[in-house]
Parts: C-alpha cells; sequence; structure tokens
C-alpha cells in the first residue's frame, strides 16, 4: 500500500502583494489506495492545487502551507534536486491535453523509457522490454509498433493511454490527473476512467483527480472534496457529496450534473461569476450567488463572518456553511 498524501493550510498567491490569494488554506488527504477528486468551476484553483503538489506553480507564484507531505516525505520543504525524484517515481501527473504535453521530436517509445532510466535506473534494453509491457498494459494495440510512433500520429485516446503508461512508469505512489478525459469523446473517456481505476486498484497507488465534472469523477472517486473561489467548502464521501450535499453551491453542482432541464426546457446553470468571489474579503465568498441565506439573521452571518469546515453529522463529511452549522448547533 502506498503512503498518504497530506496537504495542509495550502495558500498561493500570484501578482502583486495583497492581491487575493488564488488558494486559501486548502487542506486536504488521500489516503492509501484512494481515489479522491477535486471538483469546482473554471478558476476555482484545481490545478493551482495539483501544481503545488508537484511544485510546479508559474513564476512569481508565492506558495505557503502548514504542510505537503507523502508519507515521511516532506514535498513543501523538499529541494529542487530532490523534487526530481519525487516527480514521476512518488507522485505522477496526467494532463487535460495529452497529444500537447508529448514531446513531438521524440517517440513514444522514447518517451516512456525515460522514466524508467530516471527513475527505476533500467538500461536501454530492459527499458525497451519494459516500455512494450507498459504499452500493452495501458491497452494499446501492437505496442511495438507504437513505440515508433511520433505523437502527430496518435488519436487523443491513444496518446493520453501513452501519458498514463509514462505516469505509471516510475511505479508512484499517488497519480494526480487533472481533467485528463476533458479533450476525448465520451466513449474514449469513459475507457480512460476505466484503465485509471483498474490501474488503482492493480498497482494501489492512490489518485488526486481533478474535474469541473461531478458527473464524470462520480464513477471512480471514493471522496470528493469541492473547491470554490480558492477553497475547499465540502467535502465527503462521493455518495454523501451526490446523494446529500450541504453546501448550496455542492447541491447547485449536482444539480448541472444531473442535466435535468428547467420548467423552460433550458439546462440549469449556476447563476452569477465565480470569479467575482475571490476578491470578497469577508463573510461567505459564495453568497452573492446563494439561495439559502434568505433569513435575515443567516444573511447578516454569511456577509460578515467566513464558516470554517463544520462536521455535517457523519466523520469525514465536512461543509462550510453557516445554514448547515446552524441547523446542527439548533439539532
Ligand atoms: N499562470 C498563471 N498566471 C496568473 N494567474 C493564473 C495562472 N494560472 C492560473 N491562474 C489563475 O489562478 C486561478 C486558479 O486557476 P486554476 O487553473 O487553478 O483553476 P481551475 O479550477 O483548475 O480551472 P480550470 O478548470 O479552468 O483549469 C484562476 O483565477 C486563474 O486565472
Amino acid at each position: 500500500m502506498t503512503d498518504t498524501l497530506t496537504i495542509s493550510g495550502l495558500t498561493v498567491e500570484l501578482g502583486p502583494f495583497g492581491s487575493p490569494p488564488i488558494l486559501d488554506r486548502v487542506s486536504l488527504t488521500v489516503g492509501p489506495g484512494e481515489i479522491v477528486a477535486l471538483v469546482g468551476e473554471s478558476g476555482s484553483g484545481k490545478s493551482m492545487t495539483a501544481m503545488s503538489l508537484m511544485r510546479l506553480l508559474p513564476p512569481g507564484a508565492r506558495m505557503r502551507a502548514d504542510a505537503i507531505r507523502l508519507g515521511d516525505i516532506d514535498v513543501l520543504h523538499a529541494s529542487e534536486h530532490e523534487m526530481n525524484h519525487i516527480r514521476g517515481a512518488r507522485i505522477s501527473m496526467l494532463f487535460q491535453q495529452p497529444k500537447r504535453m508529448l514531446d513531438p521530436t521524440a517517440t513514444v517509445g522514447a518517451q516512456v523509457a525515460e522514466p524508467l532510466r530516471l527513475c527505476l535506473g533500467l538500461s536501454r534494453s530492459q527499458a525497451h522490454a519494459r516500455v512494450i509491457e507498459l504499452l500493452a498494459d495501458v491497452g494499446i494495440a501492437e505496442p511495438e509498433r507504437r513505440a515508433h510512433s511520433y505523437a502527430h500520429q496518435l488519436s487523443g485516446g491513444i496518446a493520453q493511454r501513452v501519458m498514463i503508461a509514462m505516469a505509471l512508469a516510475g511505479q508512484p505512489d499517488v497519480l494526480i490527473a487533472d481533467e485528463p478525459t476533458t479533450a476525448l469523446d465520451v466513449t474514449v473517456e469513459a475507457q480512460i476512467l476505466q484503465l485509471i481505476a483498474a490501474k488503482r486498484a492493480k498497482l494501489g497507488m492512490s489518485a488526486l483527480f481533478v474535474s469541473h465534472d461531478l458527473g464524470v469523477v462520480s464513477s471512480i472517486a471514493d471522496r470528493i472534496a469541492v473547491m470554490y473561489a480558492g477553497r475547499i467548502v465540502e467535502e465527503g464521501t462521493t455518495r454523501e457529496i451526490l446523494h446529500s450535499p450541504q453546501h448550496p453551491y455542492t447541491k447547485a453542482l449536482v444539480k448541472c450534473a444531473m442535466l435535468e432541464p428547467e420548467e423552460d426546457g433550458s439546462l440549469y446553470t449556476i447563476p452569477g461569476d465565480a470569479n467575482a468571489a475571490r476578491a470578497v474579503s469577508h463573510g461567505c465568498r459564495f453568497r452573492s450567488r446563494c439561495l439559502v441565506c434568505t433569513d435575515e439573521h443567516l444573511e447578516q452571518k454569511c456577509e460578515n463572518e467566513e464558516p470554517e469546515l463544520a462536521g455535517c453529522g457523519r466523520a469525514g463529511h465536512s461543509s462550510r456553511c453557516w445554514s448547515t452549522i446552524e441547523t446542527r448547533t439548533a439539532g
């Protein structure tokens, strides 16, 4: 079994000092063998969280945290030299645009062989034999022939399988998948999701799966963390999030994922602008879009104080909303 990945109090700022943080005290745990999904609208900070784990933030980003650990490895304070060993061997990443992430000038075989040689120290011939095994293992037909292909000769689905083979080559503890199926059609998307779930089961690795689509992650995630404007606003098992969401934002995301038409036949979209929320300096960041904070007493709380993540009954299920906190306190 793999080690636990722990992020605690992760804050990232970009741009001039004093601008609102991109990530604000994000805490998240991915247990051994677990698939945790991080969901939220575009711009909520999912990719930045993933990139922070790899310590691959854009130039000028200021990152601080109480801790980022993988078992006994201190990822937060690791030197760049140590990070080069952690990336690929302990934490691997899959990206949105697999064809763009592959080097157009090198063959598939050479690219999959690189982590084998760097992380596992295999010789050229050992690496070649392992490349063929890995390509076959991610469902690529004729792996010998495919090893000689270049990125432009691959479909999006095959390119993502190659990326998965590369990500798994170093036998990582954790796979971070950032919208790995966004560019793929629905049938291929389902195949790739199944492949990731099968690899998790076979290799015992854990995964952090980033997506804006609750529907996509619900088929493979054990737990879901919902992110809004740089903060986690709800966390629970996949079942709790889908069947008993507590935060008004999660409820709205679930409604979007259900694809149930409104009375006028249109599909539900969450009203308002998520990007404006980041600049909210006090109170709940979701309040301008919220349909729940209507009674006067609650409205004042939502405007003045940001709620903490508070338990919603079962251990592990928590939400950052005054209405949930008040209901529980009253009960
Ligand atoms: N290189 C960058 N420079 C400056 N700001 C950035 C950069 N990359 C992202 N941001 C900003 O950081 C915030 C969080 O972005 P992030 O990419 O983490 O969101 P996301 O939830 O992953 O969205 P998406 O699903 O669109 O990728 C956004 O406001 C975005 O504009």
